[in-house]
């Protein structure tokens, strides 16, 4: 039996008038872990936007659970268990790690939860957001987001511009986040390598439009479509 938690049902979406996604269909199921890839433009910010209701919707039907959540506002949705990391990452600069934490928490959402996961944010609790470092505000942003006990957890590139070393700590942290099976994560990423070492099933998106949807194992296998669609530089 499927558990689907999140669905896109030709969902149509952009700018003003400006169609970026174009009659998109998914469904995923709770647990999964999904890679969403494609090259720059493809719009995989804009579906993550979209999903969280920060975008406007032209068209189709977006659901979560069983409830069409089309029209509801971002924060409805994240009351609903919506998470994203935005890929801006928006932590509050003038707050210290631990007040930027506690200022969103909800439910049964624990720092010490947050920071067994990033113990480095331990570590600069007391520290504003500004003397952060960039892995340090990516781990942030990531903390800040699970505060709200999200069972969808949507990470838009959070390990754009950041050093090796921390991106392998980040994806550590992704495993974390996944391992248990509490929540479905959604990695975009422009790193196609590291997302489908993480993720079981991949999505590939151009120009709007999702042109492979399936296992990350048999999109290995398919290194021209990954050619094509994003770039061998990419992966
Ligand atoms: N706020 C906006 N207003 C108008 N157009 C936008 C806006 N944000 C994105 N776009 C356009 O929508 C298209 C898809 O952008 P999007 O950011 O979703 O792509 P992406 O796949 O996430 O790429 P990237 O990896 O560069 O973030 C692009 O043509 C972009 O210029």
């Amino acid at each position: 039996m499927t558990d689907v938690v999140l669905s896109l049902q030709n969902v149509t979406a952009g700018y003003g008038q400006t169609h970026i996604l174009r009659s998109l269909s998914l469904r995923i199921e709770r647990s999964e872990r999904v890679a969403v890839i494609g090259r720059n433009g493809a719009g995989k910010t804009t579906m993550l936007s979209t999903v969280m209701g920060l975008t406007r919707l032209h068209g189709g039907k977006i659901g979560l659970g069983g409830d069409d959540i089309s029209h509801l506002a971002p924060h409805q949705r994240s009351m609903r268990g919506l998470g994203l990391v935005p890929q801006t990452r928006d932590i509050f600069p003038s707050l210290t790690v631990e007040e930027n934490l506690t200022a969103v928490i909800r439910g049964n959402a624990s720092l010490d939860e947050a920071y067994a996961l990033f113990p480095r944010l331990k570590e600069r609790r007391r520290n504003g957001g500004t003397q952060l470092s960039g892995g340090e505000q990516q781990m942030l942003a990531i903390a800040r987001t699970l505060m709200t006990e999200p069972s969808i957890v949507m990470l838009d590139e959070p390990l754009e511009g950041l050093a090796p070393v921390i991106c392998e700590q980040l994806m550590s942290a992704f495993e974390q986040l996944a391992a248990d099976g509490r929540r479905t994560v959604i990695l975009v990423e422009q790193r196609a390598s590291a997302a489908l070492a993480f993720a079981t099933r991949a999505i590939v998106i151009t120009n709007g439009s999702i042109v492979y949807d399936g296992s990350t194992d048999a999109l290995k296998q398919q290194p021209e479509l990954l050619e094509r669609h994003i770039g061998v530089a990419q992966t």
